[in-house]
């Protein structure tokens, strides 16, 4: 394993991320201009309901049959809003910049179009999606399985660091793995392209999932870069997030030909997820061990995640939950990266229903199951708790986020929360909640 491609685990660090002030969608070309009325109308349409899906079919964007067939499998009925904005326009090779709610489904929107557009040549890779984690960029492959299940002629392969490196070189080397979809970490990557394991000549879609937490850190977007700079001039550039600040637009925008922008933001209210109740609960930092333990003995729910702001944090409160008998488990960077999937594993089959984590499952994540989100530390900036709470209420369920405030820094961070997503976070109440208000 080359020492470079390991120094970075993207995962656990707590750097500042650009702050993102309320703005307009700005478009730049035709197609935008279509993408924001349709965008517009879309969302009022969904005005009422959690996930604005319409009585568009799937069928309506006359993917491959065997897309379909893997899509109604996955008991896909109809396309989300993002999906219907995206879509059609992805599937005519157009850039794509999109923000748009957590868990409402941006994922589809690349694996779909991709797999679509792809005809698999053996031993040529044409698809490269790239992330901020390695547990995300495992999710993302398992997608791409989900989805291509009848094109068996379509080899995918997730490389990211924290493993040795032998493992990916034997894959590209040997003619039957070598894969025609790569999803990954910058690091990894970056790496495998250096000591030419890895021809990104062929690519034809290049896709940045999270986008701008890749581009925000300097690391990530020098990796980011030399990677860009290994493929062809000519292919389709996508980018995705539930973020997007004003900032990182332009920096998103260098790598792309006349994109589709689409900013939920232009309202910042549409960043809201209308499933998900939020609360706070103010208390001082002696009290959280035992306040966590009151609102997991009397609390309703499938499963958890509390969040935490550092890998020590994670192992000790772990260690607590379990020596008071609850069903815990912890996912931090340190941890070995096979422990880390395992791990990831056992709580998304349900294995365990608390999960004590850091930032590492801050972003991206799903696990259909969570339905409360715990801020046992509260994270350094709006843009991060909008991603930590919508691990809840995914694809528009219900869900309960409970963020414990327990310092100025913390009702700081808060009443930033409230101002940019235009959204009250009322304090818990003293005699509990009904679980009805947040159990599907
Ligand atoms: N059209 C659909 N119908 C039903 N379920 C869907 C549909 N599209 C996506 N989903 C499911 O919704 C969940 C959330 O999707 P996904 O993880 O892609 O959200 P996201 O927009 O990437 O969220 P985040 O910003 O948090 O990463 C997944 O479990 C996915 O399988």
């Amino acid at each position: 394993m080359s020492a470079e491609e390991d120094l970075i685990d993207y995962s656990d660090e707590e750097l500042e991320t650009t702050k993102a002030p309320a703005s307009t969608a700005a478009a730049t070309n035709g197609a935008a201009k279509k993408g924001d009325v349709a965008a517009t109308k879309a969302a009022d349409k969904a005005k009422g309901s959690y996930v604005g899906v319409s009585s568009t079919s799937f069928r309506d964007f006359l993917l491959k049959a065997e897309l379909i067939r893997a899509i109604t499998d996955c008991g896909f009925e109809h396309p989300s809003e993002v999906q219907q904005q995206c879509i059609p326009q992805a599937l005519l090779n157009v850039d794509v910049l999109c923000q748009a709610k957590s868990g409402l489904g941006k994922t589809a929107v690349f694996v779909l179009t991709t797999l679509h557009q792809l005809e698999p040549v053996p031993g040529e890779c044409s698809v490269l999606v790239m992330c901020h984690t390695r547990e995300l960029a495992y999710q993302i492959r398992n997608e791409y399985a989900r989805f291509s299940k009848y094109l068996p002629d379509v080899k995918t392969a997730v490389f990211y660091g924290g493993v040795h490196i032998s493992k990916d070189i034997e894959v590209l080397k040997n003619k039957e793995t070598f894969p025609n979809i790569i999803v990954g970490t910058p690091g990894r990557l970056n790496a495998l392209v250096r000591d030419k394991h890895l021809s990104l000549r062929n690519i034809k879609a290049f896709v940045l999932d999270e986008c701008d937490k890749m581009l925000d850190q300097i690391d990530m977007r020098r990796d980011v870069q030399e990677i860009f700079r290994a493929t062809p001039t000519e292919k389709q550039v996508m980018m995705f997030s539930a973020t997007l600040s004003k900032e990182i637009r332009p920096i998103c925008k260098k790598f792309m030909r006349n994109p589709l922008e689409i900013y939920a933001d232009a309202d910042d209210t549409r960043l809201t997820l209308h499933g998900l109740l939020q609360y706070y609960i103010k208390l001082s930092e002696a009290e959280k061990n035992r306040k966590l333990n009151s609102l997991l003995d009397t609390l309703e729910f499938n499963q958890v995640i509390i969040f935490v702001k550092s890998t020590k944090r994670a192992t000790e409160l772990d260690k607590l939950l379990r020596e008071c008998n609850f069903p815990s488990l912890a996912v931090h960077s340190d941890l070995t990266q096979e422990e880390r999937i395992k791990r990831f594993k056992e709580f998304k089959e349900f294995g365990k229903r608390i999960c004590v984590a850091t930032d590492i499952f801050g972003r991206g994540i799903d696990v259909e199951r969570i339905n409360l989100a715990i801020n046992y530390d509260l994270p350094i900036d709006a843009d991060s708790y909008l991603h930590r709470v919508g691990r809840a209420g995914r694809f528009g369920t219900k869900g309960l986020s409970i963020s414990f405030v327990a310092s100025e820094e913390d009702e700081k961070v808060l009443s930033e929360v409230e101002k940019r997503f235009d959204a009250k976070v009322p304090e818990y109440p003293k005699e509990g909640i009904d679980s009805s208000t947040y159990m599907g």
